[in-house]
């Protein structure tokens, strides 16, 4: 549900291009926004002039209502998932296996920041994406309390399939349906309620097919998907399909694709992105990451800039492992001058 408040601090070119719709309540209510674009409706509502209430009777208090009640009902009938605006998530310390109090206060993640989970294998990463996933309130083994805009979430979150907080990617992927490639788009589709189906289903399969090794394609069976294939399909469905405004990924680096693509393909401006990882690449891409220790948050650090300046290095190194690679899965014989000067 959108508010007043929400709608006031909106620019008008925002609100039309969120809520298209919202151009034939302008009409309706003769309102003309042209020229308007740049300011934001509560500036607009608070433009005109006392003759021009009086003239053209405006109730500024009663457009503002009828404003939110109609974009609220467009997007119940819709069926789209407002992401109640979410800008923050914070995790709450809670304990670690030994039942000692975790090393922080609380960790606030705003709306596009990407923040990293590493740590020794069992340490507890897993844990930690879990009890963001089902918005722990001091009901987990970890004790530990997540916030959403510095509040306690509503329970809706836990239990209702399609207004889910997080999209999960997780290790395992047991695809038990039997389903081609197509008729499982199509379904994700279908409950998204997404209108140009045909041209969804296009994109995801492309984007799939960029970060797999082995191409597919629509007419092939979910189950015989190779591991890093149904990773890909998996990403790209989120990516393009999912309307949670967090997404939590656990381990992509084991899924023989291109994690680098992946995650800028996961990542947009709008997003909360959190990913346990033991791959430096993904790790420095992030802007924090938390390190684990037996169960509990032991430190946050924040990604500096001569790891940043890291990145590019490990960029290049990454590049020709994946060229060597591929040249091993072609059968071919290594060559020494294709390590571009990383070994002497
Ligand atoms: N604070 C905690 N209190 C009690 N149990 C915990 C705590 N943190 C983690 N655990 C438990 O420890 C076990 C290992 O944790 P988890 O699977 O999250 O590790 P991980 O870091 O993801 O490991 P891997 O890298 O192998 O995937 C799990 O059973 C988890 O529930």
């Amino acid at each position: 549900m959108i508010s007043i408040k929400d709608i006031e601090k909106m620019k008008i070119k925002e609100i039309e291009s969120k809520y298209p719709f919202s151009i034939s309540f302008f009409q309706n209510n003769n309102l003309n926004v042209e020229g308007y674009e740049e300011i934001t409706f509560g500036q607009y509502l608070n433009h005109f002039t006392e003759e021009e209430i009086e003239e053209w009777a405006i109730d500024i208090e009663k457009l503002k209502g009828d404003f939110v009640a109609y974009i609220n009902e467009m997007l119940e009938f819709l069926g789209i998932v407002e992401d109640d605006n979410i800008e923050s998530l914070t995790i709450v310390a809670g304990k670690n296996k030994y039942g000692e109090r975790e090393n922080f206060e609380t960790l606030t993640i705003r709306k596009s920041e990407i923040v990293s989970i590493v740590g020794p294998t069992g340490s507890g990463k897993s844990r930690l994406l879990a009890d963001i996933e089902w918005a722990a309130n001091n009901d987990t083994p970890t004790g530990r309390t997540i916030l959403i805009n510095g509040e306690i979430p509503d329970k809706k979150w836990r239990f209702s399939s399609s207004n889910k907080l997080v999209a999960q990617l997780s290790q395992n992927m047991n695809f038990v349906m039997d389903l081609t490639v197509r008729e499982f788009i199509e379904l994700h589709a279908k409950s998204r309620m997404v209108e140009n189906e045909e041209e969804v289903i296009m994109k995801i399969i492309d984007a799939a097919n960029n970060l797999a090794g082995e191409q597919f394609n629509l007419d092939t069976p979910i189950t015989s998907l190779s591991g890093g294939q149904s990773r890909a399909l998996m990403i790209a469905d989120t990516a393009i399909l999912s309307t949670s405004p967090i997404v939590l990924i656990d381990e992509i680096e084991n899924a023989g694709i291109d994690r680098k693509k992946a995650l800028n393909l996961l990542v947009n401006e709008e997003k909360i992105v959190l990913m346990a990882t033991h791959d430096p690449i993904l790790a420095l891409m992030a802007d924090k990451r938390i390190v684990i220790k037996n169960g509990g948050i032991d430190k946050i650090i924040e990604t500096n800039n001569e790891e940043k300046d890291m990145l590019a290095e490990l960029e290049k190194m990454d590049e020709i492992i994946s060229t060597l690679r591929a040249n091993l899965r072609k059968g071919e014989i290594l060559k020494k001058n294709k390590l571009g000067g990383f070994l002497k």
